[in-house]
C-alpha cells in the first residue's frame, strides 16, 4: 500500500535518512522505536513531504508520490499528527475539527459528527479554544482533526508523550476500533513499549537513520528485546 524505497533525506547539509526501506501493507500498525536523535520525527516528516527526499521513492497505491506536496499528500490519504499537539490553540475545537475535514469540505458536518462518535470526549469540549485544552484533550483533538480528513494511513508521532495513562487507553481504543472497522492502516512512532505493544503488528528499530532490525511483538521475550533499541536494557 505504502511503498519507501532506500529514502533518505536530511537538513541542509546534514543527512539524517540513510537508506529507509518499508512496505506497509493495507490494515497494518507498523511501530518505529529508536532512540533520541535517531530520525523518526524526520522519517514521518519525509513521508508526509514537509522534507524533501534527497533519493529514493515513496509510492502509495501505486503512484508515485515521492515529489507530491504535503498537501496532495493529504488528499492522496495521508494523514499526520505530528508531535506536540499541533493544534490551533485560538481556534475552538468545532473550528480545529472543521479545519481538518480537507477531503470534504461541503460535508464537514457529517465528518465531524463521525469523528465525535469515536471520540465523544471532545463533544462536550467543543466550543473551547484549543489552547485552553489539558494536554491529553489537545492530543486526542490533534488525532480527531487528522481523522477529520479521512486519512487511509496515519502517521503518529509519540501520541503518549506527556498523556495520562487514560487517554494513552482512549488512544488505543480507538485506533483498534479504526484499524478492525475502517481498514486503515498505521504508522506509530512511540518510546512507550506497552503502548507499541498494543497495536503494533511490527516494530522496526531505528538506529542513526535506518532500519536495522524488525521485532515481532507477539514472540515472546519481545519487549525486552525491544528495550535494547531505546537503551533501557535491563542489566
Ligand atoms: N529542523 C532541523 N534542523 C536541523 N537538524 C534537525 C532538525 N530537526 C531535527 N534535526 C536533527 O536530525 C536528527 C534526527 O532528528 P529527529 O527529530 O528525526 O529524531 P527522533 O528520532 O525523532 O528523536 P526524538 O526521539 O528525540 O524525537 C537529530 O540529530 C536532530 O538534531
Amino acid at each position: 500500500m505504502l511503498d519507501v524505497h532506500s529514502l533518505t533525506s536530511g537538513y541542509a547539509m546534514i543527512p539524517v535518512l540513510r537508506g529507509i526501506d518499508l512496505n506497509l501493507a493495507a490494515n497494518e500498525c507498523v511501530g518505529v522505536l529508536g532512540r533520541n536523535g535517531m530520525g523518526k520525527t524526520t522519517f514521518l516528516r519525509a513521508l508526509m513531504g514537509e522534507l524533501p527526499p534527497w533519493s529514493g521513492t515513496i509510492e502509495y497505491g501505486g503512484s508515485a508520490l515521492t515529489k507530491s506536496t504535503t498537501q496532495e499528500r493529504a488528499k492522496a490519504g495521508l494523514g499526520y499528527v505530528p508531535q506536540g499537539k499541533h493544534i490551533f490553540s485560538n481556534l475552538t475545537v468545532a473550528e480545529n475539527l472543521k479545519m481538518g475535514c480537507i477531503k470534504d469540505f461541503r460535508n464537514f458536518e457529517t465528518t465531524v459528527d463521525e469523528v465525535l462518535e469515536l471520540l465523544p470526549r471532545l463533544k462536550e469540549l467543543l466550543e473551547r479554544k484549543g489552547g485552553s485544552l489539558s494536554g491529553g484533550e489537545q492530543q486526542l483533538l490533534a488525532l480527531a482533526r487528522c481523522l477529520c480528513g479521512k486519512p487511509n494511513v496515519i502517521l503518529l508521532d509519540e501520541p503518549t508523550e506527556g498523556i495520562q495513562p487514560s487517554i494513552c487507553d482512549e488512544i488505543v481504543d480507538v485506533l483498534r476500533l479504526l484499524k478492525e472497522k475502517s481498514r486503515i492502516s498505521i504508522i506509530l512512532v512511540e518510546q512507550d513499549i506497552e503502548f507499541l505493544w498494543a497495536l503494533c503488528d511490527r516494530v522496526m528499530a531505528i538506529d542513526k537513520g535506518v532500519f536495522v532490525h524488525v521485532i515481532d511483538p507477539k514472540e515472546a521475550g519481545s519487549e525486552e528485546e525491544a528495550k535494547k533499541f531505546i537503551g533501557i536494557e535491563d542489566n
